[in-house]
């Protein structure tokens, strides 16, 4: 039965990419300063349209046109909360999807406030490390590590349903297994590689991939998220054949995901349900 379930994840992965290839979504990211060279690039490779538009001036006019939304509250300041929520407000009233990246969650309550806020804004998806989807299941500042998870993704799994229960939203716990829920199904994707934690907003990149799935089929969230956690994943693990560490992981990342065929995919994509 596993075996048989397993086999149906590869064939969807590679029709998500596909899929995104063709229809080229246009993703509006709201993301950190950290994150937006490595996030645009990610999803130019993968075949998605990002644009990296946050002022409160021009949403009205530009978030109804886009495929998704990306919220990323990594460099939260005060003036870019309401510019996200506007922005959230508006997706979610054009009936566009938009995903929520709770970067740091438990790192101050200004932090955790403003994602609590931006969660009764109705995501399609969260995705965050494990102690991130902790504090927000908790509404809970503490346990964290900055922007590092100080948790197993595995810790997170009931804090994820909670969390999905609770806020209607698909959620997603990344670490050495990508776990992901809509609090009653639970499957793993469980490909990439450890290195791609030392590199600084692969996380971040991630949550916009899945933007990118999202915006192609929005009617099923959580195959959309899986396919793209285990497309990252499969990525890195291509990448770290030749990479020497993670600068050229990095390179390499974008390099595989860009090349990325339907045999590579089908065969190397690992998702199961858990
Ligand atoms: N131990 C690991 N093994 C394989 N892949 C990993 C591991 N840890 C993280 N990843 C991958 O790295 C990416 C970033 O995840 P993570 O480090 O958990 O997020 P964040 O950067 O937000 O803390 C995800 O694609 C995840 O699957
Ligand atoms: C280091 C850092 N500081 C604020 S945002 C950010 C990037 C976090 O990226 P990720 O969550 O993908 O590791
Ligand atoms: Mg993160």
């Amino acid at each position: 039965m596993e075996a048989e379930e397993q086999s149906e994840w590869g064939p969807k992965a590679w029709a998500y990419l596909s899929s995104v290839r063709k229809q080229s979504p246009l993703i509006q990211c709201i993301t950190n300063f950290v994150s937006m060279d490595l996030t645009a690039n990610t999803l130019l490779s993968a075949g998605a349209s990002p644009a990296m538009l946050h002022s409160s001036n021009e949403i009205p006019d530009f978030t109804p046109q886009v495929h998704a939304l990306y919220i990323n509250v990594g460099t939260l300041s005060d003036n870019w909360l309401p510019a996200m929520k506007l922005a959230a407000e508006l997706a979610s009233k054009s009936n566009k999807p938009w995903v929520l990246d709770p970067v740091a969650a438990g790192a101050s309550s200004f932090r955790l406030r403003a994602c609590l806020d931006l969660i009764s804004l109705k995501p399609t998806v969260i995705r965050g490390n494990a102690s991130e989807i902790m504090a927000l299941a908790n509404a809970s500042v503490g346990s964290t590590k900055g922007v590092d998870s100080s948790h197993e993704s595995i810790d997170a799994v009931e804090a994820a349903k909670c969390l999905a229960n609770s806020s209607g939203a698909v959620v997603a716990v990344s670490g050495a297994v990508d776990f992901v829920t809509d609090g009653k199904r639970v499957v793993g994707a469980r490909n990439g590689v450890p290195m791609m934690q030392k590199i600084t907003a692969t996380g971040c990149a991630v949550t916009a991939l899945i933007a990118a799935f999202v915006a192609v089929d929005q009617s099923q969230a959580l195959e959309a998220t899986a396919s793209a956690l285990a497309v990252f994943g499969v990525a890195g693990e291509m990448g770290m054949e030749i990479a020497k560490g993670p600068a050229s992981l990095r390179m390499h990342l974008i390099d595989s995901l860009h090349g990325l065929d339907q045999s590579a995919v089908i065969s190397r994509v690992k998702i199961t349900t858990s």
